[in-house]
């Protein structure tokens, strides 16, 4: 408590106590970040960035970064204690704008009996920008080199500063909204841009989309920076961080907060026996959680039974589910057991759950209340001790207010709800999972691809996924198969659109041959409201076998979620 009394008793000098900017947001990180850009970009030797308090006399946080020639090691330093400025730190705090200066210059300035005070002023040429928002100067931002600095690194610079100024903007006001909710008083507005950095690597791009869009000359430049920022970060290793904890699924990759939410809960209800409802859209590991909690039960030395109901026409799905008597129907030679039976002991998994025509949802909801099952054609009942897991991509909910899936079987189902996340909701792990398809198709065909270069890893998070972790998986393994190189420097994604002129003189987009296809299943689809079989299935409009469709689906990263 101390502590916050001490920093109550500050509030009216609205002064930050040391150590506060550098709690959040991990700035030190940051400014570490852009300190390395500019080594490698301009070759920048040594940069400072001055946090000052309210009043500009004390310095409360500074950050120095010298890159040894020698040695080709950054050092860096952090001094988080407060410190009154200078004289020549007074004088820089005055700038409201940026100001070059030489060695020489500082010279004459200051007399000619000046003795440098920091070790910077030995560096022929210096730069300072003030850290600037709301016409209020909050730092600044120096760089100190041999070589005299170039208009477009000055630029560079220039937006760096803005962007720093407004993170520390940003972390003064959650520290001033911090006291402020302590004395009930209504908290400022965060400054807006800064909750969009997923990561450091992000800030880059961030910058250049801060640029103003009038600026042609500017962008030009940025433009220019960009392709040689991508083409350093092509040439450039990118090397994984090691995961922080030991997962006990060592098959599934993440490590997002909602993959671990996702390991949390299967620890959780592995063992009960208990229905569980694994939703998510296509391709997002559905089926692999689905073994996995098989994997963690009691269970797992019996058969872990899978059933695709949408892979399956609708008048079969009954005698793949509970089987059928010799005779039962025409066609029914053999007697033949169902998957629950074949499960038994075991754990069934219903995928695409949400297919199962409406005849047969109450014979399963009998099936999973009674635990006894009846063979299609058979008289007598048969006890099941079987687990379900089912999963769908649907929005079941909607389903049942449709009226096309029953209320009572859905609660049946949705005892325990597992929501896996879309890849574009966690591409921080994105990484990861390059890594782990990378070596998983390396070995398996016995190639030498090691890794992927920075560039790679920004191409892959900055796209969308619509076939999530599937589509990925199938775009590694095609890389690695085709890679001449030990390391995959670019990365071939579905292409962008292309225009022509239309008959009405507007753009018009010219579709592939599978956009179109995929275009025109998504149409039929929506007309169905999602249903791929049966008699009002999209299939049979199609004129297809709904497995063919189910397929195309799954190929052409079709997400039903949104139909
Ligand atoms: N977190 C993950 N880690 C590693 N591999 C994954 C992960 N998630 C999915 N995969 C892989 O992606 C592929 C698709 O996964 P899966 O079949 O479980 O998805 P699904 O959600 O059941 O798809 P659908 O809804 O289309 O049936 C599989 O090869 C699976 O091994």
């Amino acid at each position: 408590m101390g502590g916050i009394s001490e920093k109550l008793s500050n509030k009216s000098h609205r002064q930050l106590p040391a150590a506060v900017l550098t709690s959040n947001l991990q700035v030190a990180h940051l400014i570490d970040t852009f300190f390395k850009r500019l080594q490698l970009l301009y070759s920048i030797e040594y940069a400072v960035l001055l946090v000052y308090d309210e009043r500009q006399t004390m310095a409360n946080e500074c950050f120095t970064s010298t890159y040894d020639l020698n040695e080709e090691v950054f050092v860096n330093e952090i001094n988080a204690q407060p410190a009154t400025l200078t004289n020549q730190q007074k004088v820089i705090a005055g700038y409201s704008f940026p100001v070059l200066k030489t060695a020489q210059e500082w010279v004459e300035e200051t007399g000619k009996n000046h003795k440098p005070l920091n070790s910077h002023l030995s560096y022929p040429y210096h730069c300072y920008i003030p850290l600037e928002t709301n016409n209020h100067v909050l730092g600044t931002f120096e760089l100190h080199n041999s070589t005299e600095f170039s208009t477009e690194c000055l630029a560079f610079c220039c937006s760096v500063a803005d962007l720093i100024a407004d993170i520390i903007q940003h972390q003064q006001n959650n520290y001033n909204s911090k006291v402020d909710q302590l004395h009930h008083v209504q908290a400022p507005p965060a400054v807006s841009n800064i909750e969009r950095i997923e990561s450091l690597e992000d800030l880059f791009d961030i910058v250049i989309k801060l640029l103003p869009a009038t600026s042609n000359a500017v962008r030009k430049q940025f433009d220019e920076l960009k392709k040689r920022a991508e083409q350093l970060d092509n040439a450039t290793l990118y090397q994984p961080e090691e995961p922080t904890f030991e997962s006990s699924y060592p098959n599934i990759i993440g490590t997002a907060t909602a993959m671990k939410r996702v390991f949390g809960l299967i620890d959780q209800i592995a063992n009960s026996d208990s229905t569980v409802l694994i939703l998510g859209e296509t391709g997002t590991g559905k089926e692999l959680i689905a073994k996995a909690v098989h994997e963690h039960s009691g269970r797992k030395n019996h058969a872990i039974i899978s059933l695709n109901c949408a892979a399956i026409p609708a008048n079969l799905i009954e005698s793949e589910l509970f089987g059928h008597e010799k005779g039962a129907f025409t066609g029914a030679t053999d007697k033949r057991l169902g998957k629950f039976e074949l499960a038994q002991n075991g754990t069934l998994f219903l995928d695409e759950v949400g297919e199962i025509p409406l005849d047969l949802q109450v014979k399963l909801l009998r099936a999973l209340q009674e635990k006894e099952i009846e063979r299609v054609g058979g008289t007598s009942t048969i006890k099941c001790d079987v687990r379900v897991i089912a999963a769908t991509n649907r929005n079941l909910q909607h389903e049942v207010e449709q009226g096309r899936f029953r209320r009572d079987l859905y609660f049946r189902l949705n005892v325990i709800p597992v929501e896996l996340p879309a890849l574009r909701e966690r591409t921080e792990d994105i990484p990861l999972l390059a890594e782990y398809f990378i070596n998983k198709y390396a070995n398996k065909t016995n190639k030498q691809v090691t890794g992927l270069t920075k560039g790679a890893i920004r191409q892959l998070r900055n796209y969308t996924w619509p076939g999530n972790v599937r589509e990925m998986e199938h775009l590694i393994e095609r890389h690695v198969l085709l890679s001449k190189k030990p390391i995959i420097s670019a990365i071939d994604l579905p292409v962008a659109e292309t225009v022509m002129p239309g008959s009405n003189g507007h753009l018009k987009k010219i579709k592939t041959i599978n956009e179109n296809e995929r275009d025109h299943i998504f149409e039929v689809l929506q007309l169905c409201n999602g249903r791929v079989s049966g008699q009002h299935g999209a299939a049979k409009l199609l004129g297809v076998p709904a497995t063919t469709l189910n397929s195309k689906i799954k190929k052409l990263g079709l997400n039903r979620k949104h139909f």
